[in-house]
């Protein structure tokens, strides 16, 4: 299922992904319905017999395929801006699955999420909660309201994706957090449904994310001794995926390690998974254009760049990069690199491939954090993005056009 080697030739389901290549052209993203539709069933088969709800993060991938794909096996969404919510609603999603994060919802964005009726607002700040009252009075009606909880636990992955700390902008200490849901008790349009937290992304242990839970679960019971009743508990997402050897905890030994903290509490569980749905769906299919020896290095210069992918420069990731299909040159060590005018441009380093002019390359793990990150630095046309359902390739993001990059601009007048 998903990208396999036949006779070493990578294929995508049925799909020779050299054909898929010559089709569309490269740069270019190709995803597995397959891949996405069985990681997100892992979650669907370890919550058996639970209240729940998966909300797929749709920052990992927002293409509107890819969640119409997920909401028809049963996804609801985690969005983090009004786009996300119109994209959800663009591709078929329920809103009433829908929780809403991030640290700053603007009044605007607020006012469209309670007309739709989302599920939750995931509220990250004691100035928010405010705001979120006067907005929802203005309407007439009550926003259904978690606390993100920042439980200061350290989630032991990399500084820029970690989210769970005192020193991070994400969510509100355990004690400011009890005050403010003291506080939203007593507002008139804001009705307390649940706490939430999200310590950190691509985690590969999952004590910190049972670390946390048992500080939300404390809250719940002290809570429920003031008479303040916590439905839900949302744990947010995190979850690792192997991109070379990591051994990121298998979804259903994470859920029932969960399911045995909750004891015989009556809590609804969510959700936010994005990584371990999307990653290992998707690969960027790049072709090798020119080859060049300096004293240094061997690179391999591709048509790819840090403004496809930028993980690789921005966290220093490292992703598995293979040919697609055999051919007669000596392995040796490359460096991969792109045609963006940085030396932060590279996609990997040192590694061993038989390249020649020409050869097609895999960026395996792209589907999560991949075209959605990617941006038009250098006047460069995004990406194409297809999605691959047993033998037949839909295209479902058109290959922008130097046209779309100049829509909108304007010259001066004389
Ligand atoms: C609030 C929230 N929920 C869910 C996610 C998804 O995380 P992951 O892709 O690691 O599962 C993120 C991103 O880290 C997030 O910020
Ligand atoms: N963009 C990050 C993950 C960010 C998670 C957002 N909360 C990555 O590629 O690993």
């Amino acid at each position: 299922m998903g990208f396999t080697y036949r006779n070493e030739r990578l294929f995508a389901e049925e799909l020779d992904c050299e054909a898929i290549a010559e089709e569309y052209g490269t740069p270019c993203y190709v995803y597995s319905r397959a891949a996405m539709e069985a990681a997100l069933a892992q979650y669907h088969q370890a919550l058996k017999g639970c209240e729940y709800l998966v909300c797929y993060a749709v920052k990992a991938n927002s293409n509107i395929a890819v969640l119409d794909t997920l909401a028809r096996c049963g996804a609801g969404f985690d969005i983090v801006s009004v786009g996300e919510l119109e994209r959800v609603l663009a591709a078929g999603g329920d809103p009433g699955k829908v929780v809403f994060s991030g640290v700053v919802k603007r009044p605007d964005e607020m006012r469209r999420a309670l007309q739709v009726g989302i599920r939750c607002f995931n509220v990250e700040s004691a100035a928010e909660l405010e705001v979120l009252q006067s907005v929802a009075a203005e309407l007439n009606v009550r926003a259904p309201v978690s606390v993100r909880v920042n439980p200061d636990v350290d989630a032991g992955t990399h500084p820029y994706i970690s989210t769970g700390l005192r020193e991070n902008k994400f969510g509100v200490a355990t004690d400011a957090a009890m005050a403010l849901l003291r506080r939203a008790t007593t507002m008139e349009n804001i009705h307390i449904t649940g706490l939430d937290c999200h310590i950190g992304s691509q985690l590969v242990d999952m004590s910190p994310l049972l670390d946390a839970l048992q500080q939300l679960l404390l809250m719940v019971d002290a809570l429920q001794a003031e008479g303040i009743h916590i439905r839900h508990l949302d744990l947010g997402g995190g979850i690792g995926v192997r991109y070379r050897d990591e051994e990121p905890p298998a979804v259903a030994d994470y859920i029932a390690a969960v399911r045995e903290a909750l004891g015989d509490r009556d809590l609804g569980l969510v959700f936010e998974p994005g990584r371990s749905i999307v990653a290992n769906a998707g690969v960027l299919l790049t072709r090798v254009h020119y080859l060049k020896e300096t004293d240094a290095h061997s690179f391999a210069l591709v048509d790819a760049a840090m403004n496809d992918f930028i993980r690789p420069a921005l966290y220093q990731a490292w992703v598995d990069i293979q040919a697609t299909s055999p051919n007669d040159a000596e392995p040796r060590l490359w460096n991969i690199v792109g045609p963006v005018c940085e030396t932060g441009d590279f996609l990997g380093k040192d590694r061993e491939l038989a390249l020649a002019s020409g050869t097609l390359l895999a960026i395996h793990g792209a589907g999560a954090y991949g075209f959605v990150m990617s941006s038009n630095y250098n006047t460069r046309p995004r990406a194409a993005e297809v999605m691959i359902d047993g033998n037949k390739p839909y295209l479902i993001r058109e290959r922008e056009t130097i046209g779309d990059l100049l829509r909108g601009e304007h010259r001066l007048p004389q």
